[in-house]
């Protein structure tokens, strides 16, 4: 790495989305307070559909957001046209100022607890990690081989989801299944989003001007994906999602918590196949499941309708919800904060309010213009008088992931 190269590329590469940000890692200026400088930011949706949009807004050119409509059929093609984009603005991916690659890589089972810098055996593990998230390693791997090949003298660095959670105590991360079989197979809960958990985690004790390491934080990371997790002192001792991110809180198109004997039930009795009880789990269940949506802003839309299918589909979300924020105010012991994070838990007013409603014997409670204010910034809005601090904290996957691959690199 020359002295000059300063820049970090990170991809946070979906099942059909990909996420991206351009960052200096030594300008203070522009982004205060984190030590980095946003250049780009950018989202490429719906790849694989005729629909494709490519959302690019190339911040330190003072440009303007640009929109470009059309096919993109893979991963590949879109970190394609992620490069086009960003060669526009002067910003390339041949720059000799892009120090390294930051990639989000969902499962990193329990070899990697830490940012990695990856070669061909890197790889390879993340490959045989597939089955265990069917959804997100495939596009990871695609970003990274794309990301090799336009690039292969740069390091490419690997952040997991699964990495935060590795603190996890084995009574926590165990299920109650035979031992042997268990361990012949690494069977257990590794929970996902640990790089939001631990930044959101983090920046609570922030907003409550604590140390974390005196801290005990319950994060409910409410996307499209979604999962709570307790942190106590600045350690994940429990989270919502398991061997695969289908465990726990209600998805978007994910069930989460179900009987395991459903899937016998669907097999042997609906005749399903182990494919479409996979396809049934991941991609038509929760929200999606439930009532044919799965943007809040749509479903809320519904329900100030009068659609009834709606409204049931947002009390069994907020149902299960309130079942994890109880759940994990046992683990913890004491509270002392609830923090909202992600898409729905930043934006969506009516979830946080009825998450925490009639919950004030434990301590919790919202106020109601408090919890109606926009922003993206860190906010408290539990009224005064209550015990726990509940807060919505806006998550930023891609600034954690780019400052640990910067870490990494210059080290
Ligand atoms: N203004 C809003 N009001 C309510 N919900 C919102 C709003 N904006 C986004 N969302 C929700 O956030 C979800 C996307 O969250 P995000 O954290 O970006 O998910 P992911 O990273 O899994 O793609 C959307 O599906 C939608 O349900
Ligand atoms: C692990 C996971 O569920 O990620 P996402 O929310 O990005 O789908
Ligand atoms: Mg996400």
């Amino acid at each position: 790495m020359t002295a000059t190269a300063t820049r970090v590329l990170v991809l946070n590469s979906g099942s059909s989305s990909l996420k991206y940000q351009l960052l200096d890692m030594t300008d203070t200026q522009s982004n205060s307070g984190s030590g980095a400088g946003r250049l780009a930011v950018g989202l490429v949706e719906r790849i694989g559909e005729e629909t494709s949009r490519l959302t690019h807004t190339p911040l330190a050119a003072g440009g303007d957001k640009r929109e470009t409509e059309g096919p993109i059929a893979d991963h590949e093609a879109a970190l394609k046209a992620v490069g086009a984009e960003l060669a526009a603005d002067g910003l390339g991916l041949d720059s000799p100022e892009l120090a390294a690659i930051g990639h989000r890589v969902v499962h990193g089972g329990l070899k990697f607890t830490e940012p990695t810098v990856i070669d061909d055996a890197v790889l390879k593990e993340i490959e045989r990690l597939v089955p265990v998230a069917p959804l997100h390693n495939p596009a990871n791997l695609t970003g990274i081989r794309t990301a090799r090949a336009l690039r292969p003298d740069l390091p490419q660095v690997a952040v997991f989801d699964t990495a935060f959670h590795t603190t996890m105590p084995e009574h926590a991360a165990r299920y109650a299944i035979d031992v042997a079989t268990a361990d012949a197979h690494r069977i257990r809960r590794y929970g996902f989003h640990g790089t939001s958990h631990a930044y959101v985690s983090r920046k609570t004790a922030e907003l409550l001007g604590k140390d974390p390491a005196e801290v005990n934080v319950i994060v409910l990371h409410l996307g499209n994906g979604a999962s709570a997790s307790a942190v106590a002192g600045g350690r994940c001792v429990d989270t919502s999602m398991g061997l695969t991110p289908l465990e726990g809180l209600v998805m978007g198109t994910r069930s989460g918590d179900i009987d395991p004997a459903v899937t016998f039930h669907l097999k042997r009795v609906a005749g399903m196949s182990e494919d479409e009880v996979d396809v049934l789990l991941n991609k038509k269940s929760g929200l999606v499941g439930l009532c044919g949506d799965n943007d809040m802003r749509e479903i809320r839309r519904r329900i100030d309708e009068g659609d009834e299918r709606a409204a049931l589909a947002f009390d069994i979300y907020i149902h299960r919800l309130k079942k994890y924020i109880g759940a994990y105010s046992a683990v913890l012991g004491r509270v002392d904060a609830v923090a909202f994070t992600a898409g729905v838990g930043e934006n969506a007013a009516p979830v946080r309010e009825a998450a925490v409603a009639g919950l004030e014997e434990m301590g919790l409670a919202v106020d109601a213009s408090l919890n109606a204010v926009r922003s993206g910034e860190p906010r408290l809005i539990s009224p005064e008088y209550a015990r726990v601090a509940v807060a919505v904290v806006p998550t930023d996957e891609e600034l954690e992931i780019a400052q640990q691959t910067y870490a990494l690199v210059s080290a």
